[in-house]
């Protein structure tokens, strides 16, 4: 190995603490290298940018696709990490055919994004701290089971489905039955599409796509009470179908993802009862757990030893859930999403909110704490 030969990295600017986690010190103990990071905005991350500066390493979050498209013509990358949960935006099968290594962060913002819900949930509706609602949850994975460990806390019935899961005592019911008897719907499926049949996301087919999932067939099993939550992916969610449910029901909509993203419409975002710019997993311990992750990852393919950990990075935290659960009225102080629907909804220019002001919102947020148990 040539030491004088950097370990060049082109890194999405918006990866938590990039600095402490990806340095000579932790990556090039064994070879002596130093690192050249390069920070870029994850949507002007491109095959142009790759081709000049030539990286081995590529750190993502969700706003970069990586496939054919971006890495052709290049020789140099062999591995790509994204610290994001889903993978909708990765072709990892194209990966696997250029033997390029790849590691997601599965898991990373379980609870915040779990917490979102929840936060939504009892900022509409506070009555439910006291009552034995039903809560439907579609897709049983990290986020999905942790939001039902909160529910059970609070008394409440969970009606499950994850059809790629074995039954089990939140895993117990249709999607009709979830969609016809939940008091609240909450979404957590991968964005998948239809096997064979899609051609933007080749490794991204299944068995029971979530592609549209929420449409007008479905929505017209929902009753009118029945709040309905996206925190997934908006393209599980047919837009303009939605907006129709909302005109004929009045339903109580929660989105913090939205099918056209980063673009919003005047028209949906006034239809909806909270609209967030996509934060619902960003807390700090949520987006350092993901640079943690992929950064362990890289060290693994590097056969270096990991040596930084997000504990040393993360300020003391005093959000209690159980200080909550006593306290219902300190809700808003925990999480205050209110103001983030406002800070979003003061976004619309021409009757829409444009991509550049959706991204900056996320790019400033100020990240919220993930409460503790
Ligand atoms: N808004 C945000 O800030 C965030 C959004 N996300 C999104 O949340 C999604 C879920 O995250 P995790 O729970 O951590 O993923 P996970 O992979 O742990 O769980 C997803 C579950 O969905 C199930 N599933 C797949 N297709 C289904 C279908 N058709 N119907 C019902 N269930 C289905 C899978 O079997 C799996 O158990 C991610 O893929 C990502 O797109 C993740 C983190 C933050
Ligand atoms: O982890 C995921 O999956 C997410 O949706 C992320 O929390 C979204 O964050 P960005 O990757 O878009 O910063």
């Amino acid at each position: 190995m040539d030491t004088t030969t950097p370990i060049t990295i082109i890194a999405d600017s918006n990866i938590a603490s990039l600095d402490e986690f990806f340095n000579a010190s932790t990556l090039g103990q064994v070879t002596g290298q130093t690192v050249n990071i390069i920070t870029v905005a994850g949507r002007d991350i491109n095959a142009d940018l790759l081709a000049e500066l030539q990286p081995e390493i590529l750190l993502i979050r969700s706003v970069t696709p990586v496939g054919e498209a971006l890495l052709a013509a290049n020789k140099s990358v062999r591995f790509v990490g994204s610290a994001t949960i889903g993978t909708d935006h990765v072709d990892q099968e194209y990966l696997m055919t250029r033997q390029i290594t790849f590691a997601n962060a599965a898991g990373c913002s379980k609870h915040s994004v779990a917490q979102y819900v929840l936060t939504a949930i009892l900022t509409l509706r506070p009555q439910y701290w006291q009552q034995s609602i039903t809560l439907g949850i579609i897709g049983l994975g990290n986020i999905g089971s942790s939001l039902a460990d909160y529910a059970s806390d609070l008394g409440w019935q969970v009606l499950g489905y994850d059809p790629l899961l074995p039954p089990s005592d939140i895993n117990n019911a249709s999607l009709e039955q979830v969609l016809s008897q939940g008091d609240v719907v909450s979404l957590h499926v991968p964005l998948t599409s239809h096997k064979n049949t899609d051609t933007q996301h080749t490794s991204n087919g299944s068995d029971y796509p979530t592609h549209h999932l929420i449409n007008a067939e479905t929505l017209a099993m929902m009753p009118a009470h029945t709040m309905l939550i996206n925190s997934a992916r908006g393209p599980v969610i047919q837009a303009s179908d939605l907006e129709a449910d909302i005109e004929r029901t009045n339903r109580q909509v929660v989105l913090d993802v939205f099918e056209h993203e980063p673009q919003i419409s005047e028209r949906l975002l006034s239809k909806l009862a909270i609209a967030t710019p996509h934060i619902a997993g960003y807390t700090v311990e949520g987006k350092l757990r993901g640079t943690q992750i992929i950064y362990d990852a890289l060290c693994e393919q590097l056969s270096v030893t990991p040596t930084q950990s997000m504990q040393t990075l993360l300020p003391l935290n005093m959000f209690l859930w159980s200080e909550l659960k006593a306290h219902p009225d300190r809700l808003s102080k925990f999480y205050d999403i209110k103001q983030d629907d406002s800070a979003l909804r003061e976004k619309v220019v021409d009757g829409q909110v444009n991509g550049a002001d959706f991204d900056q919102l996320r790019r400033d947020y100020h990240l919220r704490r993930e409460w503790q148990s």
